[in-house]
């Protein structure tokens, strides 16, 4: 339950912070009230400025695969740090890091590091055009890939939960080289580029969404948009910010076997720090800046401390893998969503559960959740009364339906029975409040 000390601290942000809140969605408009405010965490556990622990699985929207403050982590910073935190000249952390990346992810042969994944997509878009000479890119309806202009166009997320299908201060001109189809309609794809397909650069797609809850690409949908794409001359862009590291080692393109041309990072590669990338094929990123014209450059860009976390994560998380880590968390996950659905079902509510990788979503709606149109018909009261019963319990999920929930490395059976046994408690209590 969110107590005195954080109602407190959200009354004296609102009046210097925009909304109280560094980034909207922490805000919980979606699902009403006021924020907890964060003091610690330790492993799975988050623990608030009044004292209350959750069993956390926010995870600071996704970068947090091996949990809080892990000791690895939290020593690879604190030994950088120690030897200094920017230098603006190359270091080796940043090759290694490319290194790592280039070594995992089949589809690229290519690095460059930014700051967040809004940087690492809009550059991928400018890399993109230039490459095509094109100007047109395409999204799909409740897809967010960050908050610069060209992608507030129809976007999930907080622009969903706060009813922004666009954004002012976005010109038109802008606005209008966007092209939006339905996510998982491989028909709508093809008629858009039937029409249009000589003007567009790329398709952008997150090959899981993870900003609409969490719902899965159909069997041979990323298939065909791969196939429309080269066969249209345009480019296709994974947005890996959330998949990344988190379905698989080498993210959603090995998961399925479908290989973009450029991918772009964020989240799990920094381990919490800021941190984002974007990468593909050599002869695409050869036209980036100083190797060529599309210019791009980050004064923090390769920060010492983001790689180092993210080196560490992801050189733990390729030993975890080779013991089956990434099908454990799938299992959890699953496990949450069954018992979600069968506890749904029991109360007569209708549910519709996803996991893949470290990563969930809940939906109240009877399913099949295949797209925006669908996962926004869910019933967002009842999810709301869900979120704010399961605080009460101590499991911190994510505050909107239409966002994922995050399993990390360190969450155990433990965690996961606390978590089933807070929902038994849980549903008898919302069952007469379906919205
Ligand atoms: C798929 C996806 N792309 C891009 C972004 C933008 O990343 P950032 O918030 O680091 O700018 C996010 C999350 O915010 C995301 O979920
Ligand atoms: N859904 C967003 C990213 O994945 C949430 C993060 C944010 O906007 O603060």
């Amino acid at each position: 339950m969110v107590g005195e000390r954080s109602k407190q601290a959200f009354a004296r942000a609102e009046r210097v912070l925009v909304g109280g809140v560094n980034s909207p969605v922490r805000a919980f408009r979606a699902v009403g009230g006021t924020p907890f405010f964060a003091n610690r965490g330790e492993g799975p556990y988050l623990y608030d400025i009044d004292g209350n622990r959750y069993i956390d699985y926010l995870m600071s929207w996704g970068p947090l695969i091996w949990g809080h403050a892990h000791p690895e982590i939290v020593r690879a910073i604190a030994e950088t740090a120690a030897r200094g935190t920017s230098f603006g000249v190359p270091t080796e952390l940043e090759t290694e890091m490319a290194e790592e990346i280039v070594e995992l992810v089949p589809s690229v042969e290519k690095v460059r590091m930014v700051s967040s994944g809004t940087e690492a997509t809009m550059s991928a878009i400018r890399l993109a055009r230039a490459a095509t000479g094109r100007s047109y890119i395409v999204k799909c309806i409740g897809c967010y890939h960050g908050h610069a202009d060209p992608f507030l166009v129809k976007a999930g997320s907080g622009v969903a939960a706060l009813g922004l299908p666009d954004s002012p201060g976005v010109p038109s001109s802008v606005a209008e080289r966007t092209l939006t189809v339905p996510y998982n309609d491989a028909v709508a794809m093809e008629r858009l580029f039937a029409d249009r397909g000589d003007e567009i650069a790329a398709v952008i797609l997150e090959p899981v969404a993870g900003n609409m809850g969490c719902v899965l690409p159909r069997p041979g949908y990323l298939e065909a948009v791969r196939e429309i794409t080269r066969r249209h001359g345009a480019l296709l862009i994974f947005d890996e910010v959330i998949t990344g590291f988190r379905v698989g080692l080498g993210g959603a393109q090995a998961r399925f076997g479908v290989i973009p041309d450029l991918t772009t990072f964020g989240k799990v590669i920094g381990a919490g720090l800021p941190v984002g990338a974007y990468g593909g094929r050599r002869d695409l990123m050869s036209l980036v800046a100083p190797e060529g014209p599309v210019y791009q450059a980050g004064t923090l860009s390769g920060n010492p401390l983001a790689m180092a976390a993210g080196l560490t994560s992801i050189r733990m998380l390729k030993r975890a893998a080779q013991e089956g880590a990434y099908d454990r968390l799938e299992r959890y996950g699953r496990r949450l969503a069954d018992a979600f659905c069968d506890l749904a079902s029991k109360h007569g509510l209708n549910a519709t559960g996803h996991a893949i990788g470290g990563m969930f979503g809940l939906f109240f709606h009877e399913g099949p959740i295949v797209d925006f149109e669908s996962a926004k018909a869910s019933d967002s009261s009842l999810y709301a009364a869900f979120f704010h019963e399961m605080l009460k319990e101590g499991v911190s999920l994510a505050p909107a339906q239409l966002e994922s929930g995050f399993m990390s490395m360190v969450h155990g059976e433990d965690e996961i029975e606390q978590t089933i046994a807070a929902m038994e408690r849980v549903f008898p209590r919302i069952a007469g409040k379906r919205g």
